[in-house]
């Protein structure tokens, strides 16, 4: 039996800045896994990181910018709208009382799947959503607890997630993009002209709002 239920992709990131790494793989996975929409949330006080320099909204407002030009593409506001830590599992449930008539799948790079069975309550995510995990350069080494996550969950196919279901876990076999935000973010205070791994719209919101400077 098919599911009935179109699935709705959840992309979290700190997004500080978004760059063609993030715009890529939400465009992959949208494509290969048949996402009715894939929606990007920017976190607003990551509980697992230090608060970025450059504000929630400034952060939202360059992944606007950036995925103006897709319409399978939405930015999700959930997190930057609340004052608490972004715990992806307390997001999750918000989301699927919001969207009752969706599936939903959370998306993320291997490096955030490595670290994923120490997240806040995380055994809550595979209860509220699937997994699609983006293959990323440098990051292609499982660690141990991923493994034993994946020897249970691991689904082979795209198509497996259209069935009724959750916890499942699908690495996908993506397009790997060589970009990280660190990087980006070291290299722009020299740069003078838009780099090949910055949408030019959110390279001009940099410059005009002097960010990373
Ligand atoms: N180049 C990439 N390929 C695949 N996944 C990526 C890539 N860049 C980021 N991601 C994933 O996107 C999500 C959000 O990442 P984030 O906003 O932290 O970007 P980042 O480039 O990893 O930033 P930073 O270097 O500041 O950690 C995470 O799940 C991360 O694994
Ligand atoms: O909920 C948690 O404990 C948790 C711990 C680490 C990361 N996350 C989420 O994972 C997503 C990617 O994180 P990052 O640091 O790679 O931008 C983002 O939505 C974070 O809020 C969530």
């Amino acid at each position: 039996m098919n599911n009935t239920k179109p699935i709705l992709g959840i992309f979290g990131g700190t997004f500080d800045p978004i760059h063609y790494g993030h715009l890529r793989c939400a465009l992959h996975v949208q494509q290969a896994c048949h996402l009715e929409q894939v929606r990007l949330m920017p976190c607003h006080l990551p509980a697992h990181r230090a608060s970025p320099g450059v504000s929630a909204e400034q952060r939202a407002d360059m992944v606007r910018l950036a995925i103006a030009d897709y319409p399978q593409l939405a930015l999700e506001l959930l997190e930057l709208q609340q004052h608490r830590p972004s715990y992806s599992a307390i997001s999750l449930a918000q989301l699927a009382l919001q969207y009752p008539e969706h599936q939903l799948a959370f998306i993320l790079g291997m490096d955030a799947f490595n670290q994923f069975t120490r997240w806040h309550r995380w055994q809550q995510i595979l209860q509220l959503a699937d997994l699609i995990v983006c293959q990323r350069p440098e990051y292609q080494t499982l660690s141990a607890e991923s493994q034993a996550l994946l020897l249970h969950r691991q689904v082979q196919q795209a198509v497996d997630l259209q069935q009724p279901g959750k916890g499942r876990i699908l690495v996908l076999d993506n397009p790997l993009h060589p970009i990280s935000a660190t990087e980006l973010r070291h290299s722009l205070p020299e740069l003078n002209a838009c780099p090949a791994w910055l949408p030019p719209a959110v390279w001009n919101y940099i410059r005009l709002h002097k960010l990373y400077s």
